[in-house]
């Protein structure tokens, strides 16, 4: 099989040009239901074991940064979601964020690929600060198709499917209508460079949305959750460069089945692996947004 290339199994694409996805329709069929109702399922099974182990004493070792943690659950966790789904769905892809960080490729074919960030908030778990996930999303012919985040203290499972909205628990979720930044309620996180140079560009994309009178930003520790926040219409927007392809994988599609937008900090289309977004209930908003933002370089996923 070439790169780019893979089987579907018994099932082998219709058409195309041999690396594209082309089920043959078949009535009533819904090809990654199972994928989604399995990536619920592995959610919620790991999160108790991410909930279970908030309280006990950690291992914790650095990446990135001093400030980029990481702890024996992100591998246990990691490890447990990725060989479940490969056990049961052989031929599809993985990236994960501890599997790249140990140098596997990270690269976004045609094929059917999980998009995993098995902890998020690894900070907040360490120091036992609730704001802490669980976050799967998937992908096919480079579509994401659907992504499921499990807030691991507070019990609330965000889901969203395209075309079949976004909901946490059984609650369908909406975005806010607000487009000025005056009004809006936004929320960012802090990248892994802590040097003067990267926190004087963060101070300013902070400074200078305050001095356009936002009526507060907020920053829980946790990108996926305060995306899902966004979602639920709890909080206006959100932006962030240092963030990755599994902070935005499943929290992209919840926010845009809950009717919101997910950009470029450039105003552009979102690239997923470009390490930096813009989310809001409105287009407007986000563009105001991204507008104001210096640009803090953080490379990028598939490099
Ligand atoms: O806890 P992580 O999975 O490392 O995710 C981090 C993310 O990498 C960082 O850029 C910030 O968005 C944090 O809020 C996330 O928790
Ligand atoms: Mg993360
Ligand atoms: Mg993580």
């Amino acid at each position: 099989m070439k790169p780019g290339e893979c089987s579907l199994g018994n099932r082998l694409p219709v058409g195309g040009n041999g690396n594209k996805f082309e089920f043959p329709p078949q009535q009533g069929e819904d090809p990654w239901k199972e994928c989604m109702d399995t990536a619920v399922q592995l959610a919620l099974r790991a999160g108790q074991v991410v909930k279970k182990a908030l309280t006990e004493e950690k291992r914790v070792s650095t990446k990135t940064s001093a400030v980029d943690l990481v702890t024996e659950t992100d591998h246990l966790v990691e490890d447990l979601i990725i060989s479940a789904l490969r056990e049961k769905f052989p031929s599809h892809r993985f990236i994960g964020e501890e599997s790249t960080s140990a140098g596997s490729k990270c690269v976004l074919t045609d094929c059917p690929t999980w998009i995993i960030d098995p902890i998020d908030g690894t900070c907040n778990f360490v120091h036992r600060f609730p704001p802490v996930a669980v976050s799967i999303g998937f992908a096919v012919n480079r579509e994401l198709e659907f992504g499921v985040i499990y807030h691991c203290t507070n019990g609330n499972m965000y889901t969203g499917r395209k075309g079949h909205g976004a909901f946490c628990n059984k609650e369908r979720l909406r975005v806010t209508q607000e487009k000025a930044i005056r009004n809006a309620l936004i929320l960012t996180e802090i990248g892994p460079k802590r040097d003067p140079e990267t926190l004087k560009l963060f101070l300013g994309n902070m400074e200078k949305l305050l001095t356009f009178q936002a009526h507060g930003i907020r920053v829980i520790g946790s990108a996926t959750l305060a995306l899902c926040l966004v979602a639920s219409g709890a909080a206006d927007a959100y932006y962030q460069y240092g963030l990755h392809c599994w902070d935005l994988a499943a929290a992209t599609v919840i926010i845009r089945e809950a009717g919101g937008t997910v950009i470029d900090t450039s105003g552009g289309p979102l690239d997923l692996m470009s390490c930096r977004v813009v989310a809001a209930g409105t287009m407007e908003l986000a563009q105001s947004i991204a507008q104001e933002l210096q640009t803090i370089d953080y490379g990028r996923d598939d490099n």
